[in-house]
């Protein structure tokens, strides 16, 4: 059975990283996580270029953006929606989810997707660099590999 699948082998890629401002006690771990993995991996600095916005909802269109006009490979997108017991949660985090997906069908483009959507500010810190990880990590780690997918599929 022909199989392909991408490595986790550094590259020549280019990483776009869209991070939103919300929350940023929590996203600035999540940046750093993405960061570090990065360049574990033998990325260099000049091969990553970080775009911030105000909040989650604006990450989409800051993906398509950089998608069309900026020289990447792999966009990766880092923001927290905490549920503040408002509705604006779920608006803003099935948005941006949505958005996302989207984006990434309509350009091509890999997206990784290292949006907190959380009940709480506490599990938003288990997921940013304590019990439950760092989900920046594994999303800068899930657009490693889907550059290194494209390639291969090419
Ligand atoms: O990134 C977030 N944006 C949030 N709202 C702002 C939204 O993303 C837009 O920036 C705003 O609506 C202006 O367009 C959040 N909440 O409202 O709870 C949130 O938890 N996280």
């Amino acid at each position: 059975i022909k199989t392909t699948e991408g490595t986790l082998q550094g590259n020549g890629g280019n990483y776009a990283i869209v991070v939103a401002r919300w929350n940023s006690f929590v996203v600035e771990h999540l940046l750093d996580g993405a960061i570090d993995t990065l360049r574990r991996h033998g990325i260099s600095d000049s091969q990553m270029h970080i775009i911030r916005v105000p909040g989650a909802f604006e990450i989409p269109m800051a993906c398509q953006q950089a998608a069309a006009h900026i020289d990447c490979d792999a966009i990766i997108a880092l923001g927290a929606v905490i549920r503040g017991g408002t509705p604006h949660f779920e608006y803003v985090a099935g948005e941006c989810t949505k958005g996302v997906a989207q984006v990434s069908m309509d350009t091509g483009k890999p997206i990784a997707f290292g949006v907190l959507t959380v009940d709480s500010i506490e599990q938003a810190v288990e997921r940013s660099g304590t019990k439950a990880g760092n989900k920046g990590a594994e999303a800068a780690t899930t657009a490693l590999e889907m550059v290194n997918l494209m390639t291969s599929l090419k």
